[in-house]
Protein backbone atom coordinates (compact mmCIF):
# COMPACT_ATOMS: atom_id res chain seq x y z
CA UNK A 1 0.00 0.00 0.00
CA UNK A 2 0.97 3.61 0.01
CA UNK A 3 1.49 4.65 3.40
CA UNK A 4 3.79 7.84 4.91
CA UNK A 5 7.23 7.61 6.22
CA UNK A 6 5.73 8.29 9.97
CA UNK A 7 6.23 4.49 11.50
CA UNK A 8 8.83 3.60 8.93
CA UNK A 9 11.02 6.91 10.70
CA UNK A 10 9.99 5.75 14.20
CA UNK A 11 11.45 2.14 13.85
CA UNK A 12 14.15 3.41 11.91
CA UNK A 13 15.03 5.42 14.59
CA UNK A 14 14.66 3.14 17.18
CA UNK A 15 16.45 0.69 15.20
CA UNK A 16 19.05 2.48 14.61
CA UNK A 17 18.97 1.92 10.38
CA UNK A 18 17.75 3.91 7.48
CA UNK A 19 15.09 3.73 5.05
CA UNK A 20 16.10 4.60 1.23
CA UNK A 21 14.82 7.04 -0.61
CA UNK A 22 15.41 6.53 -4.27
CA UNK A 23 15.01 9.20 -6.87
CA UNK A 24 12.50 8.10 -9.75
CA UNK A 25 12.08 8.79 -13.27
CA UNK A 26 11.14 5.91 -15.48
CA UNK A 27 9.70 2.60 -15.57
CA UNK A 28 13.02 0.68 -15.53
CA UNK A 29 14.53 2.61 -12.38
CA UNK A 30 11.12 1.95 -10.67
CA UNK A 31 10.92 -1.64 -11.39
CA UNK A 32 14.63 -2.20 -10.20
CA UNK A 33 14.06 -0.75 -6.86
CA UNK A 34 10.95 -2.48 -6.04
CA UNK A 35 12.08 -5.73 -6.81
CA UNK A 36 15.44 -5.44 -4.73
CA UNK A 37 12.70 -4.19 -2.17
CA UNK A 38 10.80 -7.47 -2.52
CA UNK A 39 13.96 -9.39 -2.19
CA UNK A 40 14.94 -7.90 0.80
CA UNK A 41 12.12 -7.33 2.19
CA UNK A 42 12.83 -3.72 3.19
CA UNK A 43 10.75 -0.31 3.43
CA UNK A 44 10.78 1.95 0.29
CA UNK A 45 10.58 5.61 -0.33
CA UNK A 46 10.39 6.39 -4.24
CA UNK A 47 10.61 10.13 -4.79
CA UNK A 48 10.08 11.97 -7.38
CA UNK A 49 11.64 15.45 -8.19
CA UNK A 50 10.25 18.42 -10.09
CA UNK A 51 12.48 17.40 -12.80
CA UNK A 52 11.49 13.91 -13.16
CA UNK A 53 7.80 15.45 -13.59
CA UNK A 54 9.21 17.18 -16.53
CA UNK A 55 10.70 14.50 -17.61
CA UNK A 56 8.22 11.66 -17.40
CA UNK A 57 4.83 13.89 -16.23
CA UNK A 58 3.02 13.34 -13.20
CA UNK A 59 0.24 10.94 -14.19
CA UNK A 60 2.59 8.16 -15.83
CA UNK A 61 5.04 8.05 -12.53
CA UNK A 62 1.94 8.24 -10.77
CA UNK A 63 0.59 5.08 -12.23
CA UNK A 64 4.01 3.46 -12.10
CA UNK A 65 4.03 3.91 -8.20
CA UNK A 66 0.83 2.31 -8.53
CA UNK A 67 1.49 -0.65 -10.26
CA UNK A 68 4.28 -1.33 -8.36
CA UNK A 69 2.62 -1.54 -5.08
CA UNK A 70 -0.41 -3.53 -7.13
CA UNK A 71 2.40 -6.25 -8.50
CA UNK A 72 4.20 -6.38 -5.13
CA UNK A 73 1.85 -5.35 -1.86
CA UNK A 74 5.18 -3.53 -0.32
CA UNK A 75 4.40 -0.79 1.34
CA UNK A 76 6.00 2.18 -0.25
CA UNK A 77 6.45 6.09 0.68
CA UNK A 78 5.48 8.27 -2.75
CA UNK A 79 7.60 11.38 -1.73
CA UNK A 80 7.97 14.67 -3.53
CA UNK A 81 11.77 15.77 -3.56
CA UNK A 82 12.99 19.08 -3.50
CA UNK A 83 9.26 20.83 -4.11
CA UNK A 84 10.51 24.43 -4.59
CA UNK A 85 7.05 26.64 -3.63
CA UNK A 86 3.68 25.54 -1.64
CA UNK A 87 2.16 25.15 -5.15
CA UNK A 88 3.74 22.47 -6.56
CA UNK A 89 3.50 20.48 -2.77
CA UNK A 90 0.02 21.18 -3.03
CA UNK A 91 -0.45 19.44 -6.68
CA UNK A 92 1.93 16.38 -5.03
CA UNK A 93 -0.53 15.92 -1.93
CA UNK A 94 -3.64 16.50 -4.14
CA UNK A 95 -2.17 13.69 -6.37
CA UNK A 96 -1.94 11.16 -3.92
CA UNK A 97 1.41 11.57 -2.41
CA UNK A 98 1.97 10.46 0.77
CA UNK A 99 5.09 12.95 1.68
CA UNK A 100 6.30 15.84 0.33
CA UNK A 101 9.72 18.17 0.85
CA UNK A 102 9.52 21.82 0.76
CA UNK A 103 12.87 22.91 0.60
CA UNK A 104 13.08 26.56 1.83
CA UNK A 105 17.06 26.34 2.30
CA UNK A 106 17.63 29.03 -0.17
CA UNK A 107 15.52 31.50 1.65
CA UNK A 108 16.30 33.18 4.68
CA UNK A 109 15.64 31.78 8.10
CA UNK A 110 12.19 33.44 8.84
CA UNK A 111 10.98 32.88 4.99
CA UNK A 112 11.89 28.95 5.24
CA UNK A 113 9.83 29.30 8.17
CA UNK A 114 6.82 30.92 7.03
CA UNK A 115 6.51 28.69 3.55
CA UNK A 116 6.96 25.31 5.52
CA UNK A 117 4.48 25.95 7.58
CA UNK A 118 2.20 26.87 5.35
CA UNK A 119 2.98 23.37 3.49
CA UNK A 120 2.55 21.63 7.33
CA UNK A 121 -0.99 22.97 7.66
CA UNK A 122 -2.08 21.93 4.19
CA UNK A 123 -0.34 18.57 4.02
CA UNK A 124 -1.18 17.39 7.80
CA UNK A 125 -5.09 18.42 7.37
CA UNK A 126 -5.09 15.56 4.26
CA UNK A 127 -2.37 12.72 6.29
CA UNK A 128 0.39 13.96 4.51
CA UNK A 129 3.91 14.26 6.49
CA UNK A 130 6.37 16.91 5.30
CA UNK A 131 10.14 16.81 4.69
CA UNK A 132 11.66 20.62 5.30
CA UNK A 133 15.41 21.59 4.60
CA UNK A 134 17.77 23.97 7.19
CA UNK A 135 21.41 24.87 5.83
CA UNK A 136 22.53 24.73 2.20
CA UNK A 137 24.38 21.81 0.62
CA UNK A 138 28.50 22.24 0.00
CA UNK A 139 28.50 23.68 -3.25
CA UNK A 140 31.21 21.87 -5.63
CA UNK A 141 33.62 24.26 -5.08
CA UNK A 142 35.24 22.62 -2.07
CA UNK A 143 37.88 25.18 -1.68
CA UNK A 144 35.09 27.03 -0.30
CA UNK A 145 36.62 28.58 3.30
CA UNK A 146 35.76 27.17 6.38
CA UNK A 147 34.06 30.50 7.92
CA UNK A 148 31.61 29.90 4.45
CA UNK A 149 30.86 26.30 4.74
CA UNK A 150 29.90 26.71 8.55
CA UNK A 151 27.52 29.53 7.49
CA UNK A 152 26.07 27.41 5.33
CA UNK A 153 25.40 24.51 7.46
CA UNK A 154 22.84 23.62 9.66
CA UNK A 155 22.56 25.34 12.80
CA UNK A 156 21.70 23.08 15.69
CA UNK A 157 20.00 25.79 17.67
CA UNK A 158 17.77 27.32 14.64
CA UNK A 159 17.46 23.50 13.95
CA UNK A 160 15.31 23.61 17.25
CA UNK A 161 13.53 26.52 16.70
CA UNK A 162 12.66 25.74 12.75
CA UNK A 163 10.93 22.46 14.14
CA UNK A 164 8.99 24.00 17.14
CA UNK A 165 7.37 26.29 14.96
CA UNK A 166 7.21 24.90 12.00
CA UNK A 167 5.51 21.52 12.81
CA UNK A 168 7.65 19.94 10.28
CA UNK A 169 7.92 16.03 10.48
CA UNK A 170 11.38 15.54 9.44
CA UNK A 171 14.26 17.38 8.30
CA UNK A 172 17.42 17.66 6.05
CA UNK A 173 20.24 18.64 7.37
CA UNK A 174 23.37 20.43 5.85
CA UNK A 175 26.68 18.65 7.23
CA UNK A 176 29.05 18.55 4.16
CA UNK A 177 27.39 16.47 1.14
CA UNK A 178 26.10 18.09 -1.95
CA UNK A 179 24.22 16.64 -5.09
CA UNK A 180 25.63 14.49 -7.73
CA UNK A 181 28.87 12.91 -8.53
CA UNK A 182 31.59 15.26 -7.52
CA UNK A 183 30.89 15.98 -3.76
CA UNK A 184 34.72 16.35 -2.29
CA UNK A 185 37.94 17.54 -4.08
CA UNK A 186 39.73 16.59 -1.06
CA UNK A 187 39.44 13.57 1.70
CA UNK A 188 35.29 13.35 1.92
CA UNK A 189 34.19 14.66 5.35
CA UNK A 190 30.88 14.87 7.30
CA UNK A 191 30.89 17.04 10.04
CA UNK A 192 29.49 14.63 12.98
CA UNK A 193 29.76 16.44 15.90
CA UNK A 194 27.46 18.85 14.12
CA UNK A 195 25.02 16.05 13.68
CA UNK A 196 25.49 14.76 16.94
CA UNK A 197 24.65 18.12 18.29
CA UNK A 198 21.14 18.54 16.44
CA UNK A 199 20.27 14.44 17.27
CA UNK A 200 21.00 15.66 21.69
CA UNK A 201 18.94 18.37 20.88
CA UNK A 202 15.92 17.16 18.72
CA UNK A 203 15.90 13.54 20.51
CA UNK A 204 13.88 10.79 18.42
CA UNK A 205 13.43 13.51 15.27
CA UNK A 206 13.81 11.80 11.75
CA UNK A 207 16.68 13.45 9.88
CA UNK A 208 17.51 13.32 6.33
CA UNK A 209 20.68 13.06 4.75
CA UNK A 210 20.60 14.73 1.02
CA UNK A 211 23.51 14.06 -1.18
CA UNK A 212 24.22 10.91 0.14
CA UNK A 213 25.81 8.76 -2.73
CA UNK A 214 28.91 7.21 -2.57
CA UNK A 215 29.79 7.42 -6.58
CA UNK A 216 31.13 3.75 -6.08
CA UNK A 217 34.84 3.42 -8.01
CA UNK A 218 34.05 0.66 -9.76
CA UNK A 219 31.31 1.94 -11.43
CA UNK A 220 32.71 5.16 -12.62
CA UNK A 221 35.30 3.23 -13.60
CA UNK A 222 32.99 1.06 -15.80
CA UNK A 223 31.09 4.46 -17.54
CA UNK A 224 35.06 5.56 -18.27
CA UNK A 225 35.34 2.16 -19.75
CA UNK A 226 32.82 2.15 -22.29
CA UNK A 227 33.07 5.48 -23.52
CA UNK A 228 31.99 7.86 -20.31
CA UNK A 229 34.33 10.89 -19.45
CA UNK A 230 33.93 11.29 -15.19
CA UNK A 231 36.67 12.59 -14.39
CA UNK A 232 37.66 12.49 -10.84
CA UNK A 233 34.06 12.13 -9.32
CA UNK A 234 34.12 11.36 -5.41
CA UNK A 235 31.02 10.55 -2.87
CA UNK A 236 30.32 10.23 0.92
CA UNK A 237 31.77 6.71 2.49
CA UNK A 238 29.40 4.15 2.95
CA UNK A 239 30.95 3.66 6.33
CA UNK A 240 29.99 7.29 6.88
CA UNK A 241 26.54 6.50 5.73
CA UNK A 242 26.23 3.78 8.28
CA UNK A 243 27.50 5.99 11.12
CA UNK A 244 24.99 8.76 10.10
CA UNK A 245 22.19 6.11 10.18
CA UNK A 246 22.83 5.56 13.86
CA UNK A 247 22.55 9.10 14.83
CA UNK A 248 19.46 10.17 14.26
CA UNK A 249 19.77 10.01 10.44
CA UNK A 250 16.38 7.88 9.05
CA UNK A 251 15.95 8.62 5.34
CA UNK A 252 19.16 8.86 3.25
CA UNK A 253 18.31 10.36 -0.24
CA UNK A 254 20.36 8.02 -3.68
CA UNK A 255 20.10 9.16 -7.05
CA UNK A 256 23.51 9.44 -8.60
CA UNK A 257 24.73 6.02 -7.61
CA UNK A 258 21.57 4.77 -9.59
CA UNK A 259 22.19 6.72 -12.20
CA UNK A 260 26.11 5.33 -12.44
CA UNK A 261 25.04 1.92 -12.22
CA UNK A 262 22.82 2.26 -14.41
CA UNK A 263 24.54 4.12 -17.31
CA UNK A 264 27.77 1.81 -16.71
CA UNK A 265 25.75 -0.93 -17.45
CA UNK A 266 23.64 0.05 -20.45
CA UNK A 267 26.88 1.55 -21.96
CA UNK A 268 28.87 -2.06 -21.32
CA UNK A 269 25.89 -4.07 -22.97
CA UNK A 270 25.86 -1.51 -26.00
CA UNK A 271 29.81 -2.28 -25.73
CA UNK A 272 29.80 -5.45 -25.55
CA UNK A 273 26.51 -6.47 -28.51
CA UNK A 274 27.21 -3.77 -30.97
CA UNK A 275 24.68 -5.82 -32.91
CA UNK A 276 21.72 -5.58 -31.27
CA UNK A 277 19.09 -2.62 -30.71
CA UNK A 278 16.58 -3.55 -29.26
CA UNK A 279 16.03 -1.38 -26.22
CA UNK A 280 14.44 -4.22 -23.96
CA UNK A 281 18.03 -5.79 -23.87
CA UNK A 282 20.09 -2.76 -22.75
CA UNK A 283 17.16 -1.07 -20.56
CA UNK A 284 16.72 -4.36 -19.04
CA UNK A 285 20.29 -4.67 -18.37
CA UNK A 286 20.36 -1.18 -16.91
CA UNK A 287 16.66 -2.36 -14.53
CA UNK A 288 19.49 -4.95 -13.67
CA UNK A 289 22.20 -2.91 -12.54
CA UNK A 290 19.55 -0.44 -10.46
CA UNK A 291 18.24 -3.94 -8.56
CA UNK A 292 21.97 -4.89 -7.13
CA UNK A 293 22.63 -1.41 -6.55
CA UNK A 294 19.31 -0.86 -4.22
CA UNK A 295 20.26 -4.46 -3.16
CA UNK A 296 23.68 -3.55 -1.75
CA UNK A 297 22.60 -0.08 -0.54
CA UNK A 298 19.72 -2.12 1.43
CA UNK A 299 22.06 -4.49 3.29
CA UNK A 300 25.32 -3.06 3.64
CA UNK A 301 24.27 0.75 4.22
CA UNK A 302 20.75 1.14 5.48
CA UNK A 303 20.02 -1.69 7.49
CA UNK A 304 16.80 -2.12 6.58
CA UNK A 305 16.40 -5.18 4.72
CA UNK A 306 13.16 -7.51 6.74
CA UNK A 307 12.48 -4.24 9.09
O1 LIG B 1 19.80 14.09 -2.46
C1 LIG B 1 19.56 13.76 -3.61
C2 LIG B 1 20.48 12.84 -4.37
O2 LIG B 1 21.79 12.89 -3.88
P1 LIG B 1 22.94 12.14 -4.71
O3 LIG B 1 23.25 12.98 -5.91
O4 LIG B 1 24.12 12.06 -3.76
O5 LIG B 1 22.44 10.78 -5.09
N1 LIG B 1 18.41 14.17 -4.24
O6 LIG B 1 17.51 14.92 -3.57
C3 LIG B 1 18.14 13.88 -5.65
C4 LIG B 1 18.01 15.16 -6.43
C5 LIG B 1 17.73 14.83 -7.89
O7 LIG B 1 17.24 16.01 -8.52
P2 LIG B 1 17.06 16.04 -10.11
O8 LIG B 1 16.07 14.97 -10.48
O9 LIG B 1 16.54 17.42 -10.38
O10 LIG B 1 18.40 15.78 -10.73
ZN1 LIG C 1 18.47 16.40 -2.45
Amino acid sequence: PLVTSKEMFQKAYEGGYAVGAFNVNNMEIIQGIVEAGKEENAPLILQVSAGARKYAKPVYLRKLVEAAIEDTGLPIVLHLDHGENFEICKACVDDGFTSVMIDGSKHPFEENIAITKQVVEYAHERGVVVEAELGKLAGIEDNVKVTEREATFTDPDQAVEFVERTGVDSLAVAIGTSHGAYKFKGEPKLDFERLEKITKMLPGFPLVLHGASTVLPEFVESCNKYGGSIPGAKGVPEEMLKKAAGMGVCKINIDTDLRLAMTASVRKYLAENPSEFDPRKYLGAGRDAIKEMVRHKIKNVLGCNGK
